[in-house]
């Protein structure tokens, strides 16, 4: 792991838009197509909103989420509603977006439909995770029902409930988000740099964000 810090989290977040954007770029020179997933949750927007006005064949790009939480577009627990506002949003409107929700009352529903349309977009070039100060990263969380699927089996998705989520999850499993040709971890405060540290020296069932960080470069900034 790669662990890169800046003097603020604004610096921070208009280098990683330039980092994420460079690869896409580079992806773009030798691919047909390229893929990038992004979180969602509090931390990336100022990122979205410097990479959606980014100057790149955003048609050829297929965006996807890390995770999302099982509610519809019209929740503001929704990822997709940020992306839609944020991301998906002046030059990159016209990227291809792959939705990791459907309209059920479950995501067991809908996840082998959803997972099937993502191998379009698979394997991953450029892939940005949060983390959470419990060291869930995606939606997979320690205590999560289905975490040992998540860390160790070879389904591309999987749903989760856990005690540090309100509502179902529905997360790219380990393998997918290792698969990633680009790895970025973006975090901001010291008690996410203090949780960092402890996941480093704790087992993926206790810190999942562990699972993810060999080969990732971390960004943090204190604030
Ligand atoms: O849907 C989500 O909540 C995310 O994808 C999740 O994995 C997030 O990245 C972390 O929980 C950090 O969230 P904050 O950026 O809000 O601290």
């Amino acid at each position: 792991m790669e662990l890169r810090e800046y003097p603020d989290a604004e610096m921070m977040m208009m280098n990683l838009a330039d980092t994420l954007a460079g690869e896409l770029k580079n992806t773009l020179l030798t691919h047909d197509t390229a893929s990038l997933a992004v979180p969602g949750g509090t931390t990336p927007g100022p990122i979205f909103d410097s990479l959606c006005g980014v100057d790149l064949d955003w048609a050829r790009v297929h965006v996807m989420l890390t995770d999302e939480r099982w509610v519809p577009e019209s929740s503001d627990r929704s990822n997709t509603r940020l992306l839609r506002q944020r991301l998906l949003v002046n030059r990159a409107a016209s990227a291809q977006y792959m939705p990791l929700y459907a309209d059920a009352p479950t995501p067991e529903e809908k996840l082998p439909a959803l997972a099937a349309d993502l191998d379009a977009a698979l394997p991953i070039s450029v892939c940005l995770l949060g983390m959470g100060a419990d060291m869930h990263t995606a939606s997979i969380f320690p205590g999560a029902d289905q975490l040992d699927l998540a860390l160790h089996g070879n389904d591309r998705l999987v749903a989760m409930r856990a005690p540090g989520a309100p509502e179902p999850r529905i997360t790219l499993s380990a393998k997918v988000l290792n698969a990633a040709i680009k790895r970025h971890i973006v975090i901001v405060g010291a008690e996410k740099r203090a949780a960092l540290e402890k996941a480093q020296r704790s087992s993926p069932e206790l810190a999942p964000v562990a699972a993810i960080l060999n080969g990732a470069t971390v960004h943090w900034a204190e604030k």
